[in-house]
């Protein structure tokens, strides 16, 4: 439906040249969204996905091990739809120590993203609500890292951005000037915390990730913030126990749709396109959450009953496999912490994990080498290759 745009623009000056900055209106939608039947359709069938999502961590064995993987996927992913170039095997080698031929920045802006969820996770358990003070400190973790030098981390912005063209004159489109900012800022929080009225999770998230966007509050790592915030939010309101989602995989396919309907709903207040795109990437992305913890779960059952016949040696190899889950690519000195087993014992493991093809060494290194337990890498990056 196409309806007014919901905010004014303003004129601001910058370096003498006059442009419109765009203030959006408080949520929720002013008149109300049109739920038509398909959209409700679409809505349900994204409830639905991410109630089996959520089973999966609630009920498979071992699912919290998948945990750590799908956290880093859906970085990875955010990152990427910036032009960040890493891998998720670049991330998990960063994360072991710097290795050579890794990308460095890029791994390291990726690890960051990680840390920012985590720190947001931390807060939101510890009692803290989302709020404009919670995304600051996760802005602060994203960015707190030579790159970001310069873009204000932690810090609301002071001065003026814009998106596409290379001044806000030429821009596809200008977030609301500075001093605008903190009323935004504070108006999403009362609709982020149910003020004036709840709003079902999954709709609340919709709505949210738009008006975040075009609030654009900070220099930089809007959209990775934003992005972060979806999943963050559907734990905070219980629809998710665990942030096993990763939406970015279908922004990433789906990036200039993304974009445009981004700014339908700042020029024609086009919300239900909106709505119906993120419901349909939020089914898409749960549902491949839930096929991938699948099939990661039968590679690991299939490889526990191989490991299982290795006689005497199985015990301390089935706990390296264990350990392996949690991070599929280690050092032997990252393994025999996790496991408590002695260096000897867990060189042993490897070597009976790399002879019946379940691990692979990948330095071929003599010292600090890195296993990867390779089939499980490559299948929880099976779809992060795909051209965007
Ligand atoms: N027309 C638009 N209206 C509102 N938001 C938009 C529009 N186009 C893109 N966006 C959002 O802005 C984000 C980019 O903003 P920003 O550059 O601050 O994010 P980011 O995470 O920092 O990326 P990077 O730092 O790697 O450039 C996009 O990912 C998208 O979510």
């Amino acid at each position: 439906m196409h309806r007014s745009a919901p905010g004014r623009y303003v004129t601001v000056t910058t370096a003498g040249e006059p442009f419109s900055a765009f203030v959006p209106v408080p949520l929720p939608p002013e008149p109300p969204v049109v739920w038509s039947a398909a959209l409700r359709w679409r809505f349900d069938a994204a409830l639905v996905a991410l109630g089996r999502l959520d089973a999966v961590t609630a009920l498979l064995p071992n699912a919290a091990l998948l945990l750590y993987s799908f956290v880093r996927k859906e970085a990875v992913l955010s990152s990427q739809i910036e032009g960040t170039q890493s891998s998720l095997a670049d991330l998990l080698l960063y994360e072991i120590d710097e290795q050579p031929g890794v990308p460095v920045d890029d791994a390291r802006e990726v690890s960051r993203c990680v840390a920012a969820l985590e720190r947001g996770l931390k807060k939101l358990r510890g009692g803290l609500p989302l709020c404009t003070r919670l995304l600051c400190e996760m802005h602060e973790v994203l960015l707190t890292h030579p790159g970001g030098r310069g873009k204000t981390p932690g810090e609301v912005r002071r001065s003026q951005v814009w998106i596409g063209g290379t001044r806000p004159g030429n821009a596809v489109f200008v977030p609301p000037p500075a001093d605008a900012v903190p009323a935004c800022l504070a108006a999403l929080e009362r609709f982020l915390n149910d003020e004036p009225e709840p709003v079902p999770p999954l709709i609340k998230a919709a709505l949210v990730h738009v008006q975040f966007e075009t609030i654009h509050p900070f220099l930089d790592g809007n959209g990775r913030i934003g992005r972060l915030l979806i999943v963050l939010q559907l734990v905070a309101d219980g629809v998710l126990r665990e942030p096993m989602l990763y939406p970015s995989l279908f922004f990433k396919t789906h990036r200039a749709l993304y974009y445009e309907l981004l700014n339908e709903v700042r020029l024609r207040g086009d919300w239900e396109r909106w709505l119906d795109f993120f419901a349909e990437g939020i089914e898409a992305s749960a549902t491949q959450g839930v096929s991938t913890a699948n099939a990661l779960l039968a590679l690991v059952n299939a490889d526990r009953d191989r490991i299982a016949r290795l006689g005497r040696a199985a015990a301390s190899a089935l706990a390296v496999h264990q350990a392996l889950q949690r991070q599929p690519i280690a050092t032997s000195a990252a393994l025999v912490k996790a496991t408590r087993l002695t260096p000897a014992t867990v060189n042993k493991s490897l070597a009976h994990l790399e002879r019946i093809g379940i691990v692979g060494e990948v330095t071929n290194r003599q010292r600090g080498r890195v296993f990867s337990y390779r089939r499980y890498v490559e299948e929880l990056a099976a779809e992060l290759d795909a051209p965007a």
